[in-house]
């Protein structure tokens, strides 16, 4: 991992949409110096005075044209759906050789809603931060989300040398950048995030349909493993609705293939086939424990405090 940077990387950065992603990367660029100045742009008066508040922008606007106006780096940090409209309404004012990236966990709907008003001699570098919470808004961010965490980069025809500087700028927050192509990116995470939040979702639903008939004792006495449906599934509407409908694709293929593996594993139940359970268990658990060997099981565990001059 790159230490984090004592210099700013850029000058002015501009963020749109200030909730859980933009305010991290926010107090992240205050506590390493990446920028000199934080433009930030949220809708209500009350999110623009939370992160003057919390000190994660420096100035803040009404308008995402007027925080853009100037940016070297512009963070469109809004939900899926909403990233095309704002790309259009900053359009005129972005300046020549500035960088515009983006935070949205899916990035073909993203490209295609935003590259074609990216004017000339801007570089358009969809990004993809592999971190986040079930907290949502200006005030659930902090500096060290992003560290020991992957950021995907979807490079496309953007110049090398602003690729390079939005690498380090994030190594600099103590992630691990990679690129990757956008179709790819949108299966690995159909994988890895957007059906899983899917079962999550619709076990909690069940949930909550038994209650009915069980008073509060499903809720009450919730074991380990459901307790982590109940905080993925706490995740902010707007957000997940966006990931579905805009990465339609990929999530049906996957929860295809997820429905034929569950019918297979009720009808080893029905027959009481217990080696087939076995060695399907034996399997997953060969893999999460392959997770955890390869150190991919990672949670910002001591970013700030083993990289020299982070300064915690
Ligand atoms: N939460 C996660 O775990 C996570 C992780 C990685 C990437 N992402 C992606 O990052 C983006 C932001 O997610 P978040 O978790 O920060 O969500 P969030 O709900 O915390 O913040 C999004 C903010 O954008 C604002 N917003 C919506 N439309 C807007 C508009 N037109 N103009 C200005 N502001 C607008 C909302 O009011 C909200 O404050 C999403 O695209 C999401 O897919 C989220
Ligand atoms: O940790 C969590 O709460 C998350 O769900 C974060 C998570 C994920 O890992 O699936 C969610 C959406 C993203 O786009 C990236 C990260």
């Amino acid at each position: 991992m790159t230490a984090p940077s004592q210099s700013p990387i850029y000058d002015r950065v501009a963020l749109i949409g200030l909730g859980l992603i933009a305010s991290s990367m926010g107090h992240a660029m205050k506590k390493w110096g990446l920028a000199r100045s934080v433009a930030g742009h949220a809708r209500t008066a009350e999110t623009r005075a939370a992160a003057l508040e919390l000190g994660f922008c420096d100035e803040v606007f009404e308008t995402a044209a007027e925080a853009a106006k100037g940016a070297d780096l512009v963070v469109l940090a809004v939900p899926v759906g909403n990233m095309g409209a704002l790309a259009e309404e900053i359009a005129p004012v972005l300046k020549p050789g500035a960088t515009v990236t983006d935070v949205g966990s899916v990035k073909q709907a993203v490209i295609e809603a935003v590259a074609p008003h990216i004017p000339n001699g801007v570089n358009f570098i969809p990004g993809h931060p592999l971190a986040g919470t079930e907290h949502s808004g200006p005030r659930s961010g902090f500096a060290t989300l992003f560290a020991n965490r992957w950021v995907l980069l979807i490079p496309g025809e953007a110049a090398p040398d602003a690729v390079a500087k939005l690498r380090a700028y994030w190594e600099a927050m103590g992630a691990f950048v990679e690129e990757m192509d956008a179709a790819h990116h949108d299966l690995v995470l159909a994988v890895t995030s957007h059906t899983p939040h899917l079962i999550a979702y619709t076990m909690v639903g069940v949930a909550d349909h038994l209650r009915r008939v069980t008073e509060s004792e499903v809720i009450k006495y919730s074991a380990a493993g459901f307790r982590d449906f109940t905080r993925i599934a706490a995740s902010d509407p707007t957000m997940w609705r966006d990931v579905f409908l805009t990465n339609r694709e990929a999530t049906l293929d996957i929860l295809g293939r997820f429905t034929e593996e569950l019918f297979m594993l009720q009808r080893a139940i029905r027959m009481g086939d217990g080696d087939m359970l076995h060695d399907y268990f034996t399997r997953t658990r060969a893999i999460r424990r392959g997770i955890i060997e390869a150190g991919q099981d990672t949670a910002a565990p001591d970013f700030g405090r083993s990289v020299t001059g982070a300064g915690e």
